[in-house]
C-alpha cells in the first residue's frame, strides 16, 4: 500500500474557532473547517443563541456574532465539545436555553461544569446527579471570579468555562483540584487560541487557569488537518508495511494526534514529518506499546486495535476517563477485542493487551467512531471482522469510509 490520505480539518480546532468567534467582536472565518456531525451540531448551538453561522462554502465559513438570546433549545448530539462548551456560552445569553442530545450524552460527566457555573452566578436546572437534560438560565451576563473544579473526568469542563470567560465580568480564575486533568495538549489549544483573538490567559501556576475580562476580536482562522483522525490511517502503514501520507500535517500544533509520530514509532513505524506533510512508513512490524495515555485518550482505540495486532504485550496506562467518552472504551475494547481472540485485561485505569491470532467475527461499534476505526485496522490483518455500524464515523469525519476505501485500494462497499 502507498496511499496518499487528505484528512478533513481538527474537531477540537472548528470547535474552538466557531465559540471565540460567536463570543467575539467582528467577524470571523473559519478557512477548511470540520464539516461533521460534531462540528455541525456546534454550529447549529451557535445559531439558536442569535449568532450567525453561514457554513453553506464548505471551505470557508463565516461567523457574525449577535447578542445572544433565549428561549433556545441545543441538541448537544454526543459531541463532548458541544455539551462543555456552551452551556458557559448560554449562561451569556438573555433567556432560557435547553440542552439535551443522545441517549449516550445523559450519562456523560457534566455535573463538575454544571457546579462550576453556579459558583459563577449561573442558575442551571439539571437532571439528578448533574446531567442532561438541563436549562441555563441565562440573564444576559455571568458575574464570572473565581471557581474551583474537578476536571479529572474531562479537560473539557476547563475548556469550556475559559473559551467564554473573556465575555464574564470578572472574567475567571479556573483551580483544578482532584486526579489529574486529563488531555493536556486540549488545553494548550484552548489557551493558544483565546490568545490568538487577544485574551489575557495565564496558565502558568498547574491546574489554574486565569482570563481576563476584555473584548476579543474576530479573526480568520485556518483550520488545521484532523491529526487524530489520521491515527487509522498511519496505523494501517504500521499493518501493511506499507506507506501513508498526510498532507499539511503541521510542523508545530497543539493537536494531541501529532503524539502518533513517536507512539507508533514505538510500534514499529518510521514517520517522516517534512514540509509536505507526514509520511509514515511501515517497516513490516507492529510491536506492543507501554505508555501513559493519559495525555492524548482519544488515540487509544485506535492505538488499542494495533496492539492486538503486535508482536509484544502491550500496557495502555492513565486513561480512567475514557469511561466517560462516547462509550465505556475500556470496557468496549476489552469486550470487541477479546470477543476476535486477543487476551485483554481490563484495569481501572487502562489495558493489558496480550496479541494472540485474531479470528474474524462481529466487532460492535457502540456509536463510537473510534471503535470503528480501531475494526478497520484489525481488519487489514484479519479477514471477516464485521462492524456493526459505521455511519458513528460522521460524528467527526463522514467521509471515513469512503477514504478507508480509497486508501486500500478497493471501491467503497454498501453499508
Ligand atoms: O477539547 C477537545 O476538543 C477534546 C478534549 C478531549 O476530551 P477529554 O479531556 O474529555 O478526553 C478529547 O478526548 C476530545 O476528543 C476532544
Ligand atoms: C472523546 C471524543 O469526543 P468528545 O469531543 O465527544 O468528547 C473523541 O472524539 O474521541
Amino acid at each position: 500500500m502507498a496511499a496518499t490520505v487528505r484528512l478533513p480539518g481538527s474537531k477540537s480546532m472548528t470547535a474552538r474557532a466557531l465559540v471565540l468567534a460567536a463570543v467575539s467582536t467582528g467577524a470571523s472565518t473559519l478557512r477548511a473547517p470540520l464539516r461533521a456531525r460534531d462540528t455541525m451540531l456546534m454550529a447549529a448551538g451557535l445559531q439558536a443563541l442569535g449568532t450567525g453561522v453561514s457554513t453553506g462554502d464548505d471551505d470557508l465559513w463565516v461567523v457574525r456574532p449577535q447578542p445572544m438570546h433565549g428561549p433556545a433549545k441545543v441538541d448537544v448530539g454526543l459531541a463532548g465539545t458541544v455539551m462543555r462548551f456552551l452551556p458557559p456560552v448560554a449562561a451569556l445569553a438573555d433567556g432560557a436555553v435547553t440542552f439535551d442530545g443522545d441517549p449516550r450524552a445523559r450519562q456523560r460527566p457534566m455535573a463538575p461544569l454544571i457546579e462550576a457555573l453556579g459558583q459563577l452566578g449561573v442558575r442551571i436546572e439539571a437532571a439528578p446527579g448533574g446531567h442532561l437534560p438541563m436549562t441555563v438560565h441565562g440573564s444576559g451576563r455571568v458575574r464570572g471570579g473565581e471557581v474551583t473544579i474537578d476536571a479529572s473526568s474531562s479537560s473539557q469542563l476547563v475548556s469550556g468555562l475559559l473559551l467564554a470567560a473573556a465575555a464574564f465580568e470578572q472574567g475567571v480564575v479556573v483551580r483544578h483540584v482532584g486526579p489529574p486533568v486529563p488531555s493536556a495538549p486540549h488545553l494548550e489549544m484552548t489557551v493558544q487560541m483565546l490568545r490568538a483573538v487577544g485574551a489575557g490567559v495565564d496558565d502558568s501556576t498547574p491546574d489554574v487557569w486565569t482570563v481576563q475580562p476584555g473584548r476579543l476580536s474576530g479573526r480568520g482562522w485556518d483550520i488545521e488537518p484532523d491529526l487524530s483522525g489520521a491515527a487509522p490511517f498511519l496505523a494501517a502503514a504500521l499493518v501493511t508495511g506499507g506507506t501513508v501520507s498526510v498532507p499539511g500535517w503541521p510542523s508545530s500544533t497543539t493537536q494531541a494526534g501529532d503524539r502518533l509520530r513517536e507512539l507508533l514509532s514505538a510500534m514499529g513505524g518510521d514517520p517522516i514529518l517534512s514540509t509536505d506533510g507526514l509520511t509514515m512508513h511501515g517497516t513490516g512490524v507492529v510491536h506492543g506499546l507501554d505508555a501513559d495515555l493519559s495525555e492524548v485518550g482519544e488515540l487509544t482505540p485506535v492505538l488499542a486495535g494495533l496492539a492486538a495486532l503486535a508482536d509484544s504485550p502491550s500496557r495502555l496506562r492513565g486513561i480512567a476517563h475514557l469511561r466517560g467518552h462516547e462509550t465505556d472504551r475500556l470496557g468496549a475494547l476489552t469486550r470487541e477485542l477479546s470477543r476476535l481472540g486477543a487476551e485483554v485485561i481490563e484495569h481501572p485505569d487502562g489495558l493489558e493487551i496480550r496479541p494472540r491470532p485474531l479470528t474474524g467475527g462481529v466487532f460492535e461499534t457502540y456509536d463510537d467512531h473510534r471503535m470503528a476505526h480501531a475494526a478497520a485496522v484489525i481488519g487489514l490483518a484479519v479477514p471477516g471482522v464485521e462492524l456493526t455500524d459505521v455511519g458513528c464515523t460522521s460524528k467527526t469525519m463522514p467521509e471515513f469510509p469512503a477514504l478507508w476505501s480509497a486508501m486500500v485500494g478497493q471501491p467503497e462497499v454498501e453499508h
